[in-house]
């Protein structure tokens, strides 16, 4: 596929990578035929507009959302047309680039060159004629790597339609786990900001895997949708905390339940399996984003409402339920902190309706605001500590630069019979920011709390919504 520049000087040209790199999911050999079909008659068509719409019998097409681990800036640099298809097969992963930026050169992306540094060196990518040769074959005799530890079926609500997914748990120690791991983490590069592939050298890495299952000439075949990393620490005394380091469901599969399927995979997995060091503690998460809370806070929530944990709470943030978070970390797995956020969403659901000046709500607001408070304002003071010292060591720095150059200047004086005196142009250094009065800082302060307020209820309110839980 051709696409528009997003900058041009010179003739020469910059895309956003994420726009013109089209990432293809092949499940068999047809898919390749019917698309190739497709942009062939295109060819034939006098002045055809760009089809954005594809061939809806070829391969599903998805592009990433961030680039920059790959390419500098997020831009491809060169000239028209630019062509970046990676081809994958669905469930052995075997990849293929199709691009025509493979050159070597000052002012071009060598393309080509800037992603094999990320794909596997193991398994590189292979030819198109390779590709088109072995890939129905590779699909055919791919099998999901680790142990099926559950499966689930998802029904379009549209057409009705009924797919088969699969869940598989491996440890990284696992070679056929390890080496399609590697061919795999692409993916977070693509998808998670300020992701990095992880040490799989590491015997504490466990994998959770998600597989969409189809009937393709009478035999299974398999494409993956999800998969997350989780690393097995050392809980005191024998125990395992299992952190979740990358979680992803691939974007042709997202807002589709998966999220939820895999992690309540993840929950029952350590429930009735030990972890590294032995019987799981609790899950928690890896800098989490921001989509990923509202998964979390939706699951987590889900569980509890449906295990009645929260029938007998009382609607008040500040009374001692340490004996229930307790309980849910248990029988659930959840930490205390994220038990926390869950009943702040809990009792939002009791106060929809409720006046702002009502009592009960009222101290429901107090409470998250101080924990809020708590939570940035804190940081926000070390920022302006931070600030206030650079500001007090570039002064000392002026001052001694003044020093020395007057130095210089008294024995040219001297030479000369000369009293010049030496004046530093203050303009060359960072002046010290105005420093802000005790009321702004209070203004700002507050006004920051409560965007984070505003911002907190309307998350809460999203998940009570998919919750169904709006109504009273
Ligand atoms: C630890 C980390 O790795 S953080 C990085 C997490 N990964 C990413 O951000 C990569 C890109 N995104 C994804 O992989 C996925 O979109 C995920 C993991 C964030 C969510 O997975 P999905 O399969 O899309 O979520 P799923 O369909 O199961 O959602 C269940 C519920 O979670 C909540 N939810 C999930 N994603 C979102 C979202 N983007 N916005 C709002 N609510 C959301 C909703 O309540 C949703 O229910 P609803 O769809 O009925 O409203």
């Amino acid at each position: 596929m051709t696409s528009k520049p997003i900058k041009s000087s010179n003739k020469l040209l910059t895309f956003d990578a994420n726009k013109v790199t089209n990432i293809k999911l092949v499940w068999d050999i047809e898919e390749l035929r019917s698309q190739d079909n497709h942009e062939n008659s295109k060819e034939h068509t006098i002045g055809d507009e760009e089809d954005e719409t594809g061939d809806e019998n070829g391969p599903v097409s998805f592009h990433p959302t961030f680039s920059h681990q790959i390419f500098v800036d997020e831009i491809v640099q060169g000239y028209e047309p630019c062509k970046i298809d990676i081809y994958m097969g669905a469930g052995s992963l075997t990849p293929y680039i199709h691009t025509n930026y493979t050159l070597q050169s000052k002012n071009l992306t060598n393309v080509e060159g800037e992603l094999l540094k990320v794909f596997s060196k193991q398994d590189p990518p292979i030819s198109k004629q390779s590709f088109y040769e072995y890939i129905e074959e590779k699909e055919k005799l791919f099998k999901p790597v680790g142990k099926k530890i559950h499966e689930y079926t998802i029904i379009d609500k549209e057409t009705g339609e009924e797919t088969e997914y699969e869940v598989y748990f491996g440890r990284i120690t696992d070679q056929t786990v390890f080496r399609y791991h590697e061919k795999l983490q692409i993916f977070v590069l693509w998808y998670i900001d300020g992701s990095s592939y992880i040490w799989t050298d590491d015997p504490n890495w466990d994998i959770f895997f998600i597989f969409e299952k189809r009937i393709i000439d009478g035999e299974k075949r398999y494409g993956i949708t999800g998969y997350s990393t989780i690393y097995n620490f050392y809980h005191h005394p024998e125990q395992t905390r299992a952190r979740i380091s990358q979680y992803l469901i691939l974007p042709p599969y997202q807002r589709m339940g998966h999220g939820k399927y895999l992690f309540n995979s993840i929950y029952q997995y350590y429930k009735t399996n030990d972890g590294f060091y032995g019987p799981v503690y609790d899950v928690t998460i890896e800098d989490p984003a921001d989509e990923f809370n509202l998964l979390r806070n939706y699951v987590d929530l889900k569980n509890i409402i449906d295990d009645k944990l929260f029938d007998n709470v009382v609607l008040d943030l500040n009374a001692n339920n340490k004996l229930l978070f307790e309980e849910i970390r248990k029988k659930l797995l959840i930490p205390y902190k994220q038990s926390k956020i869950c009943l702040e969403i809990y009792l939002f659901s009791k106060l929809l309706g409720t006046p702002l000046s009502d009592p009960i709500y009222t101290e429901y607001r107090i409470t998250i605001k101080k924990r809020l408070f708590k939570q940035n304002i804190g940081d926000s003071e070390q920022i302006e500590k931070i600030k206030q010292q650079v500001a007090e060591e570039n002064e000392e720095n002026l001052l001694l630069e003044q020093q020395e150059l007057q130095e210089l200047q008294d024995i040219e004086n001297e030479k000369n019979g000369t009293n010049i005196k030496v004046q530093i142009n203050k303009e060359s250094i960072t002046p010290p920011e105005p420093e802000k009065s005790k009321k702004e800082i209070e203004k700002d302060r507050l006004e920051e709390i409560l965007r984070l307020y505003q911002e907190l209820e309307y998350n809460y309110l999203k998940t009570l919504s998919s919750l169904n839980l709006t109504t009273k």
